[in-house]
């Protein structure tokens, strides 16, 4: 039997198995098995074969990398051509674009590299079509933009979802709390900050013995799951924020969008009008949560159309410096700091000090 034929009867196998305690720990195990053999499928596929592929080999560039990925003809092309100066093919038959086509998005100074992909279909993950190198691709973004077509079902939602979940990628989730700390003997030792009613020390065992660790220290410092549990030992999970984009609202009633306009992380546009396309780059903006910190050289004003762009999780003095210039912090003896993170205004700060959006920083180096 093939990997692909065991995936599909381990999928059927846990979607006929009711959920409750009694099956718990046959459910963790069946998961255990199947992120090995979608593993196994996604290596047997990609090995010898090198790099992103032909086409898809876009290097990153900008502060920030979107992509844009939903099926075919959703308009993703009409979306970069409308957001960017580049331009990508436009018709209304399937698969009409075949490589990834890079633009830039400027907003408030910075550069934001907007990828068009191919559209992808159910089963792209296993390889049908280029939905492959799309979901690589996919995976290398700092956010994700579904695409759909308004005047579909939103079924369609699910199944690019199930793809990219397929692929290793986790959707506007944070990574499970659950440290695992792998030992040469000892057993399995399991450490619980708080309850996790949805996993048992049993399932735990039996995940563990699937992945061939006998001893290790497990401590589970969140109510996660065994789903939460395979991701932590399986590795390689990108954890991306994603904007639900629907496009052609142009061919919506005000009566469909009010029912629609109740969905999470979504912006709702038509490409082809031009409608709202400037509330889509706003929630673009927040979702890549960067901060624009302004460089004050001594003597003169910041340079407040050039910020410094950087990601809230990575924003200290030393990123700062890191990303202007390598070399810098070798020389770096203090910086003063203008703005909400300083105590008060040309607060003195050392390398740790951690920035907030639109502060002034200027580096004083050794002599
Ligand atoms: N009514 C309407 N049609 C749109 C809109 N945006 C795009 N279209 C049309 O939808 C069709 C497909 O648009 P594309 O931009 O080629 O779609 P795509 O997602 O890039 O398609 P593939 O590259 O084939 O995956 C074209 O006929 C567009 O004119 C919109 O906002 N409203
Ligand atoms: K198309
Ligand atoms: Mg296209």
């Amino acid at each position: 039997m093939s990997a692909a034929q065991k995936i599909a009867e381990i999928e059927a196998e846990i979607a006929r198995t009711q959920k409750n305690k009694a099956t718990e720990n046959h459910l963790g195990l069946l998961k255990a098995k199947l992120a090995r053999f979608r593993r196994e499928l996604l290596e047997s596929a990609t090995k010898g074969s090198k790099g992103a592929g032909e086409g898809f080999d876009v290097s990153k560039s900008g502060d920030a990398r979107v992509g844009l990925v939903g099926f075919p003809s959703v308009g993703k092309s009409t979306l970069l051509n409308k957001l960017t100066e580049t331009y990508s093919e436009v018709a209304a038959y399937e698969f009409t674009t075949l490589t990834c086509i890079p633009g830039v998005i400027q907003h408030l100074g910075a550069r934001i590299q907007l990828l068009d992909l191919p559209g992808i279909i159910e089963g792209a993950k296993d390889g049908k079509g280029r939905g492959k190198q799309v979901i690589a691709v996919a995976k290398t973004c700092n956010l994700i933009c579904i695409v759909l077509d308004g005047t579909r079902p939103l079924t369609d939602k699910l199944i690019i979802e199930r793809e990219l979940e397929g692929f290793g990628i986790r959707l506007n989730k944070t990574p499970p709390d659950i440290i695992v700390r792998k030992k040469d003997k000892g057993g399995i030792f399991i450490t619980r900050t708080v309850p996790t009613p949805r996993l048992s020390d049993e399932t735990v065992n039996l995940i563990c013995k699937e992945y061939r660790m006998n001893s290790a220290d497990i401590t589970l410092r969140a109510p996660c799951t065994a789903d939460e549990l395979i991701d932590v030992l399986e590795g390689n999970r990108a954890y991306i924020p994603c904007l639900y984009v629907i496009n052609k609202c142009d061919e919506l009633s005000l009566e469909d969008l009010n029912i629609m306009n109740r969905l999470p992380n979504c912006a709702y546009v038509s490409a082809d009008k031009e409608w709202n396309l400037s509330g889509m780059i706003e929630r673009i903006w927040d979702m890549l949560d960067l901060l624009r910190i302004y460089t004050k050289p001594k003597g003169i004003a910041p340079d407040y159309d050039a910020p410094v762009v950087l990601p809230r999780r990575k924003c200290t003095v030393e990123d700062f410096c890191n990303r202007i210039h390598r070399g810098i912090m070798s020389e770096f003896k203090y910086a003063l700091v203008w703005g909400m993170s300083a105590k008060h205004y040309a607060q003195k700060v050392g390398r740790e000090h951690v920035l907030m959006d639109e502060d002034i920083v200027q580096i004083i180096k050794k002599l």
